[in-house]
């Protein structure tokens, strides 16, 4: 630090790992809610040499995720991840033009105009949803997983909806995701720390965390360019590429197939569609009298003899609201990604090194009373309703959200307008057919099913 250079507050750590062994490993955002609390918006951490903060409010978040996105948009150095994605894998990798080429094409086939081509693919998978709901109701969460999985295979890649999960493309994906996410927290491999970091030049024989990221790239690689040579064929033989990796194919050169299998594989995002349609279902069974409010209005548009569909959206706000209290009230990713800043910069007097990572605390953000309000820790949809029960939207630097965990800045989740339209479809299918409550034990105590228990520690 030079003279005159501050850091924002923090913990004092020890001596070469710095707070490393502050943060715990199991809900870190807990804990970073009462730092917030204890040194303000924007506080600091050394993990192990690495320069973090993390973003406390709204205000800071935005301030800079947003509003300074161009230099605070970069991911940091994953060294494992990106040997086992070559950096190919654009959600998490550098800020580079291979990146923003990825994003520019994905983007186009994802965005709020285009995505209303996908409504069929999203009423089949909520059918289908429905249908073994009312068979095999206790398997709630598989029935989400396949409807999410599906839905992604048929939106990327063009495929019929698959009946179960039981297919060896989807064992394959889930096989490499398994790793890819533990690659992806920070810190889950010596190498990824400042003073490790030497390790990557050691030879291949000395490193089995190396030849084991290389083998699975060459590996998963095949698979999907498999899964985009399969797409092509289609298209020579006459097929109209409404898939994105058809879309991508057809506009790019032969020699950009590799890069086109490969930025097709954002399809891995999809389960999380799946985790928020969870924590939806203890949101109606901890709220049984919104869930009325809002089976009121299916009732009252959609009526007794038809299933809702997307042309019963603007007449649906209730609806509405609910997807985003779902992600307001539990963000399936409460600290969300990751940013890296680019360059050194200046936030409310404290100074902040180039490459110090940024984590906004999505968790203390969404239950800060001061944007919320004092129900802020509840679940009400009303609140992004105004007075005659029509949609607004008055939080604002949200994109009309009224939520942050899609994210921020130029990494913002690209495929939101799909998972919001996946999230509206299934939630009125869901309310319409259902009520959907936990079983009642003789001293009346509402038990949540095993799979719901959720692990923040409920304060309703
Ligand atoms: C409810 C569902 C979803 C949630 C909550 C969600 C959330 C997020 C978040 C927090 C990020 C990182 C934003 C940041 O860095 O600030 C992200 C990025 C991304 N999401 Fe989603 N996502 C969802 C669904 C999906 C789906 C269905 C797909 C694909 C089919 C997808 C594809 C991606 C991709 C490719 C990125 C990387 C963008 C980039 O780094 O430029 N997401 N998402």
């Amino acid at each position: 630090l030079q003279l005159g250079q501050k850091l924002p507050p923090g913990p004092s750590g020890f001596p070469i790992v710095g707070n490393l062994f502050q943060i715990p490993t199991s809900q870190p955002w807990l804990v970073f809610d009462q730092w917030t609390k204890q040194y303000g918006p924007i506080f600091y951490l050394n993990i192990a040499g690495q320069d973090t903060i993390v973003l406390g409010t709204h205000k800071a978040a935005a301030d800079l995720l947003d509003r300074r996105a161009n230099i605070y948009s970069d991911r940091p150095d994953y060294i494992v991840l990106n040997m086992l994605t070559s950096g190919m894998h654009w959600g998490f990798s550098r800020l580079d033009d291979l990146w923003k080429r990825q994003r520019r094409r994905v983007h186009e086939t994802l965005r709020a105009q285009t995505a209303k081509e996908y409504f069929a693919y999203q009423e089949i998978e909520s059918v289908i949803m429905l249908d073994q709901m009312l068979t095999d109701p206790e398997n709630f969460l598989d029935h989400f997983q396949r409807a999410s999985t599906s839905l992604a295979l048929s939106i990327v890649y063009g495929w019929s909806p698959l009946l179960n999960s039981d297919h060896p493309i989807i064992s394959k994906i889930d096989q490499f995701n398994r790793q890819f996410f533990v690659a992806a927290v920070p810190g889950s491999f010596w190498v990824e720390f400042k003073y490790f970091k030497w390790m990557r030049y050691l030879p291949r024989w000395m490193c089995a965390w190396r030849r084991d990221a290389e083998e699975t790239f060459k590996r998963v690689t095949i698979t999907l360019e498999g899964l985009s040579m399969d797409v092509q064929k289609r298209m020579d033989g006459g097929d109209d590429p409404t898939s994105v990796c058809g879309k991508l194919l057809r506009n790019v050169q032969k020699e950009d197939f590799f890069e086109a299998a490969w930025t097709s594989a954002s399809y891995r995002f999809a389960r999380q569609t799946s985790g928020q349609l969870a924590w939806f279902m203890q949101a109606m069974i901890l709220y049984p009298e919104t869930q009325r409010l809002a089976q009121e209005e299916l009732d009252r548009v959609v009526g007794p003899y038809r299933l809702p569909t997307f042309d019963d959206f603007d007449h649906l706000p209730f609806i509405q609201a609910m997807v985003k209290e779902t992600m307001r009230w539990r963000g399936i990713g409460p600290l969300g990604v990751p940013h890296r800043l680019t360059q050194d910069d200046y936030y409310e007097g404290y100074f902040l090194p180039k490459d110090t990572i940024c984590y906004a605390n999505v968790w203390s953000i969404h239950l800060d009373k001061n944007v919320y309000g004092d129900d802020a820790k509840h679940f009400n949809p009303g609140r992004f309703l105004d007075d005659n029960g029509k949609l607004e939207s008055s939080i604002a630097d949200t994109r009309d959200e009224g939520h942050v965990t899609y994210g921020f800045g130029k990494r913002i989740c690209v495929a939101r307008h799909v998972a919001n339209n996946s999230l509206f479809i299934h939630i009125a299918f869901l309310l319409w057919a259902f009520n959907i409550s936990a079983e009642i034990d003789a001293d009346g105590n509402r038990n949540l099913p095993d799979s719901l228990q959720c692990k923040e520690g409920l304060s309703v």
